[in-house]
């Protein structure tokens, strides 16, 4: 059951104009208001909900004191700016969030002037935000970017990249660490625990030292505030911090909860005339969550649910998600070979390592959000004959691409890519599409790239990765429920570069590859209804190629069609490759290669964006139909 909470506060706010007309001592019960409006929207849509739940208070706080959209608001992923769109604006939009044609799930920039910078991948907010204040501050303008990034995405080089050049901005650029102590799961790396040491160690001060400290260092509008330190709970200690030899001055730390401890810091900073600063709050994710028992990801994200019964909704799948087989098979792999190892990138429960980590503890790797580092660690693992099997979803390879090609595929080293979520993902949206990996792996020389149709064959592609000790290899597989299949007690080892025949026919030959197939052999059956005799056969690999597969249906059928769940220069261009180089295509074949439009792919639900990019049964059928001019050949069986 959906409810909307009583609101009178929020009721006021359609932009932060109206909140910076507010009365201090009423923002925390606008906050509050705020907190439950979220939760009601969420409960409604489902979608990520910690991580905004945590930054609600610092939400409002920020908004009170910087004026944006002049100031600039950078939130790093943008997966909790569910506060900052409801007082942006897009109060009632929030509830189509993540849905076809409603709000994205993170910031975008054509979607509101608050929103100056879109993202969905981690720690891009001190380079965007350094970008935005060198921009003011180059055509004199005094507006500020304030980036907000968390603790987990500070564990990402590119983080330090930009802090390393964070002085060219001057005081116009301000960064909040926002640190909650987690990532999706519980925060890793020495960064983290070095976090934590701020928060206990000595460098917090008594009270009456971070006065002191405060007036004899911070610029003078920040020393009238430490004048007041002594009515902070946490106290504030500055200098001496990794930020302060970054070029930063260190703030911190302060409660991300408590806006009389925020807005005078806030304020202070904001009117600093020198360099760069960094203001390192400290929240709880998943703060005023509504369920009854804790969480360990914090409620990172939640499907919809019912208000008053608090009860999540669940979908039973039909059969196992590909993630899971792929951790069990994983981990049969591994209990016969010592050697293998695997590597996350932040996600051990989005990517099924938890499960892994479970069985093997020494041989799991969570380097934090670094998929950089955590392609070229692989590489380095494999030097030494280890088989590390890198656990990524498609969309976060993307940043190691050089990793990729300089460290791994360059010096053929054995590193095995996992790529999960490969294929359009849904309500993450064109940040989290799974859509070039192919385009960007099956071009490498010495890459094996292999895609699985389903559950099983993933079994026999992981077995088969396991297997591979001279190059590099890949085995890309979708988000969600497999199909159903049976399965194998352990994969067998396939043949590399090697297709099968699952359907024998003459006229029409479709070549899958990858968790198309299903839909492909339902068009076959469509297209036999209708009196056409349909080939089926899944390439499983897009590196090696199976030529003599291609050339056998190319010769034999009027039509040969590829499909896959990828974008343009991807496996139908490796295939007209083929063709042409061999002449085939001088001949009377007529040749389709179906696959994503040349598009972003937006958020939605996945099966109707694959009928409307033309890739399920229908448009399978009607593609072939229109290739051999046949529009009104019989009807369709299941018409
Ligand atoms: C490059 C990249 N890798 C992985 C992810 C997946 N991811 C989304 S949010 C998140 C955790 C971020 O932690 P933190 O920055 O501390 O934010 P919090 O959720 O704690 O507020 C991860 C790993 C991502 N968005 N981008
Ligand atoms: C914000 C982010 O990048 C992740 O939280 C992502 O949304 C997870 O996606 P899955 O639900 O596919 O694991
Ligand atoms: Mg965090």
């Amino acid at each position: 059951m959906s409810i909307r909470p009583d609101t009178p506060l929020l009721d006021q706010v359609k932009t932060p104009a109206d909140l910076r007309a507010f009365k201090r001592g009423d923002l925390s019960a606008l906050a509050e208001e705020l907190r439950q409006e979220m939760i009601s929207a969420v409960s409604v849509t489902g979608g990520h909900f910690g991580a905004g739940l945590g930054v609600v208070e610092l939400t409002v706080a920020l908004h009170y004191v910087f004026n944006t959209p002049q100031d600039k608001l950078i939130w790093d992923v943008g997966h909790q700016a569910y506060p900052h769109k409801i007082i942006t604006g897009r109060r009632e939009e929030i509830r189509t969030i993540r849905q076809q044609g409603g709000l994205s799930p993170f910031t975008k920039r054509s979607e509101s002037e608050y929103d100056p910078f879109g993202a969905g991948h981690s720690s891009t907010s001190i380079s965007a935000a350094l970008g935005m204040a060198v921009a003011s501050k180059m055509s004199d303008r005094p507006d500020k970017a304030i980036a907000v990034i968390g603790d987990g995405a500070m564990s990402a080089g590119m983080a330090y990249e930009a802090m390393n050049n964070a002085e060219q901005a001057g005081n116009r650029l301000v960064v909040i660490l926002n640190d909650n102590d987690m990532s999706i799961a519980p925060a890793v790396g020495a960064m983290s625990a070095y976090l934590a040491k701020i928060l206990s160690s000595h460098q917090f001060l008594s009270l009456r030292d971070i006065g002191k400290k405060l007036i004899s260092k911070l610029p003078r509008s920040l020393a009238n505030t430490a004048r007041r330190a002594e009515e902070y709970a946490r106290g504030i200690a500055t200098g001496g911090t990794l930020f302060d030899e970054l070029g930063f001055y260190y703030v911190g730390p302060i409660d991300g909860h408590n806006m009389d401890h925020m807005l005078p810091i806030l304020e202070n900073v904001r009117d600093a005339q020198d360099g760069p600063i960094l203001v390192h709050v400290v929240t709880e994710k998943g703060r005023g969550h509504p369920f009854e028992e804790p969480h360990g990801e914090k409620y990172h994200a939640v499907p919809k649910f019912d208000l008053v019964t608090k009860e999540r909704q669940k979908s039973k799948p039909a059969a196992p998600s590909y993630t899971e087989v792929f951790a069990d098979e994983l981990i049969k792999q591994a209990g016969k070979d010592e050697k293998i190892l695997a590597i996350t990138a932040a996600m051990p429960s989005g990517t099924g390592l938890d499960k892994f980590e479970k069985a093997f503890p020494d041989r799991t790797f969570d380097v934090g959000i670094a998929e950089q580092h955590a392609v070229t660690f692989a590489a380095g693992l494999a030097t030494d004959g280890y088989k590390p099997f890198v656990a990524i979803y498609s969309t976060f390879l993307q940043r190691a691409y050089d990793q990729i090609v300089h460290d791994v595929a360059i010096q053929n080293l054995p590193v095995r890519f996992a790529i999960d979520r490969a294929g359009l993902v849904g309500a993450d949206g064109p940040t989290h599409a799974g859509s070039f990996d192919v385009t960007y792996l099956a071009s490498l020389p010495n890459m094996v790239v292999m895609a699985a149709a389903d559950e099983a064959d993933l079994k026999h592609m992981i077995a088969t990765a396991a297997s591979i000790d001279d190059k590099p290899s890949a085995v890309r597989y979708p988000r969600g429920a497999g199909v159903g299949c049976e399965l194998p007690d352990e994969g067998t080892v396939l043949e590399i570069g090697k297709g099968r025949i699952i359907r024998k026919g003459s006229k029409v030959a479709i070549l899958s590859l990858g968790a198309r197939l299903q839909e492909a052999l339902k068009a076959a059956d469509d297209l036999e209804s209708r009196g056409l005799s349909v080939t089926v056969a899944d390439a499983r690999f897009a590196k090696p190629i199976d030529d003599a597969l291609i050339r056998d249906l190319a010769v034999s059928h009027d039509l040969l069609l590829s499909i896959e769940e990828g974008s343009i220069g991807g496996f139908g261009a490796h295939v007209l490759d083929y063709l042409a180089d061999d002449g085939i295509l001088d001949g009377p074949l007529k040749v389709r290669t179906l696959k994503l439009p040349d598009t972003f792919q937006d958020h939605g639900n996945p099966d109707d964006m694959y009928a409307a990019a033309g890739l399920d049964a229908a448009g399978i059928v009607a593609a072939i139909l229109k290739a051999l001019g046949k529009n009104d050949v019989g009807q369709s069986a299941s018409a």
